[in-house]
């Protein structure tokens, strides 16, 4: 797949792969987040997602820290500047909010699963990153941090609709409150990470197995699962039973269901068609 980012970098673990590795790659500022990331993400995705070759994507970081959140130099001028009129400052202020939150949402538009993999530091809009991620995996020296009521912004990009989901309304209230920075450890128990892995290269290399498992499996099995969860998210119970019901009127008789049920029958390895 053709390289062409400045702030994103796309691997495939293998020629014959369904692992793809999406890197943020600004090693140097420690992989923050600058106005150039935002317009490349949905790119970056949008090709990721129609590539029949991509099974799953694996976001990491390259360098020391996964992410140390949004670029506070890159982004100094973004709030100053305008028109001198406040209305329009402000109406040009949201149209920026807007395009930064569909950038990240663009995650879990992405029919495919993305996994993270976290090491180092992952503060503020890293966190905003990781939540609109389907899994999340660490290692043993990442630290987290909901950082934005330090720099005096109210968390905007999606941490604060998403985190509460995810470890709980009363963690995420009082982790977006203290900003405090927590360990690896913590993460996985408060159900932020599945797992905590020893090191970096442990990391990647466990999350690539996991990865290899999810991209054997059938699918349209995987994608309708990623889309009904996130979908089931913000439904009642009984709305998400009825979207499910729908999806699977029109998906469920799948070659991949015959393919699924004749391997277990013949004990052989199944084989999909690529989506
Ligand atoms: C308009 C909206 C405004 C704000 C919204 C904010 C949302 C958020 O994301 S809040 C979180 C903001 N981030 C931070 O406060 C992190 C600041 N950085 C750090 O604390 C540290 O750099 C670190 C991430 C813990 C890494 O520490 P260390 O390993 O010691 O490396 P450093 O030498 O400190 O950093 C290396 C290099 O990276 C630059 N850098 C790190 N984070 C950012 C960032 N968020 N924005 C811009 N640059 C960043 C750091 O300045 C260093 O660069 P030099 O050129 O070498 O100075």
């Amino acid at each position: 797949m053709e390289d062409k980012y400045e702030t994103l970098k796309i691997t495939q673990d293998s020629s014959t792969s369904g692992v793809f590795n999406l890197i943020l790659n600004r090693p140097s500022v420690s992989n923050a987040l600058s106005l150039g990331f935002f317009a490349e993400l949905p790119k970056a995705l949008n090709a990721l997602d129609h590539n029949p070759n991509v099974a799953i994507i694996v976001l990491s970081g390259s360098g020391n820290h996964f992410c140390g959140g949004l670029d506070l130099k890159s982004l100094a001028g973004f709030i100053n500047g305008g028109t001198g009129d406040h209305g329009r400052t402000g109406e040009r202020l949201r149209r920026q909010i807007k395009f930064m939150q569909d950038a990240i949402t663009a995650i879990e538009r992405c029919r495919k699963p993305v996994i993270a993999a976290i090491h180092g530091e992952c503060r503020g809009t890293g966190i905003g990153l990781v939540t609109a991620c389907d899994v999340r995996y660490c290692s043993k020296d990442a630290f987290f941090s909901v950082k934005e009521v330090d720099v005096a912004i109210t968390a905007d990009l999606g941490t604060l609709q998403r985190l509460p989901g995810i470890v709980g309304f009363g963690n995420a209230v009082e982790l977006s409150l203290t900003a405090r920075r927590f360990s690896g450890e913590e993460a996985k128990e408060l159900g932020l990470v599945s797992r905590v892995f020893g090191s970096k290269e442990e990391l990647m290399k466990g999350v690539r197995t996991i990865a290899e498992g999810i991209s054997g499996k059938p699918p349209l099995a995987v994608v309708g699962t990623k889309a009904v969860l996130i979908r089931s998210r913000d439904l009642s119970v009984e709305q998400g039973l009825d979207y499910v019901a729908t999806w699977n009127s029109s998906m469920l008789l799948s070659d991949d269901l015959t393919q699924a049920i004749s391997a277990q029958k013949l004990k052989r390895k199944p084989t999909y068609a690529k989506l």
